[in-house]
């Protein structure tokens, strides 16, 4: 049987004697999406960070495709096949989408920064910058400045500069934040599409773009798992339904999630930790 692509397995973090994650063992299966859901302060960026190599872990282990890794720093488990999504502050505003691509190309390789030039960059990774930007559907804008795209297509221009680096797992913290619907609807396609031979694990407060999405769910509720299992099953759990209650009580409205919107659910402040 081969290894999950993913693996946490009794992971803890303490932060002074706060435990923000707490005995979380999980398992992403390679082609999977894996969804990571729970009110505001379950543990969810910290649980991103320690898979990431962002954060070390006060005990337990991370398994890349079997091989544990939580020891490693983030550009390591780049080169081992996990990569993070870029956030906004990665894109270069003043340059086009295929230059951003191509500056991200170029960064892993011998070429010396200092003698970049864009064209002779761009012609170097002609080939590659094509499939991406077919891949992540920003074709048509390839020679548009970056700080002229709209919210949803910076987001696929951050997932392409993720998919610079050939991960095999991809990890999306909140694809949709801050999107309205159109939006929305371009990220959940963008994700399908990137998804495809790859694994992906993501973090997402919109319930609708998670039905649509997420073949299976992992819940957490003060640094732990409280549920996981697909969809259908985990909106049925008592814990889960629980762990929403008060604030959200219809994020698992139960005529389905309906249409994704902009002022879909965005995460609940969650009960107080006790
Ligand atoms: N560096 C840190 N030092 C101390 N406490 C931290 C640190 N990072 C996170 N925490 C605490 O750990 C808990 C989990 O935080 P985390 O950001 O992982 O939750 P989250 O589920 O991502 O929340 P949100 O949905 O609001 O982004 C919170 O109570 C937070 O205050």
């Amino acid at each position: 049987m081969t290894a999950p692509a993913l693996q946490a397995i009794h992971l803890h973090k303490d932060f002074r004697g706060f435990t923000a994650t707490n005995d979380v063992t999980l398992d992403v299966h390679e082609g999977e999406i894996h969804a990571v859901i729970g009110p505001n302060g379950a543990g969810k960026t910290t649980l991103f960070n320690l898979l990431s190599g962002f954060l070390k872990p006060t005990s337990g282990e991370v398994r890349l495709f079997g091989e544990r890794v939580d020891r490693l720093p983030p550009e390591v488990l780049v080169r081992r096949g996990l990569s993070r999504s870029f956030q906004i502050s990665s894109v270069f505003p003043s340059m086009t989408v295929r230059e951003n691509l191509a500056v991200a190309l170029q960064a892993p390789t011998h070429l010396p920064r200092q003698f970049w030039t864009s064209e002779r960059v761009l012609a170097e990774f002609d080939d590659r910058i094509n499939q991406i930007l077919e891949e992540v559907g920003l074709s048509d804008l390839q020679y548009r400045l970056a700080a002229d795209l709209s919210h949803g297509e910076k987001r696929g221009l951050e997932i392409g500069l993720s998919l610079t680096q050939d991960p095999r797992v991809l990890l999306l913290d909140e694809p949709t934040s801050g999107m309205g619907s159109e939006g929305i609807e371009r990220v959940i396609s963008l994700v399908r599409r990137v998804a495809v031979g790859r694994t992906v694990v993501m973090v997402e407060h919109n319930m609708s773009v998670v039905a649509q999405l997420a073949d299976r769910i992992t819940v957490l509720q003060y640094g732990q798992v409280i549920a996981s299992g697909p969809y259908e099953q985990v909106r049925h759990d008592p814990a889960v339904i629980a762990a929403y209650l008060g604030h959200e009580a219809d994020i698992f409205a139960e005529d389905g999630p309906g249409e994704p919107t902009g002022a879909a659910p965005v995460g609940s402040p969650g009960p107080v930790r006790p």
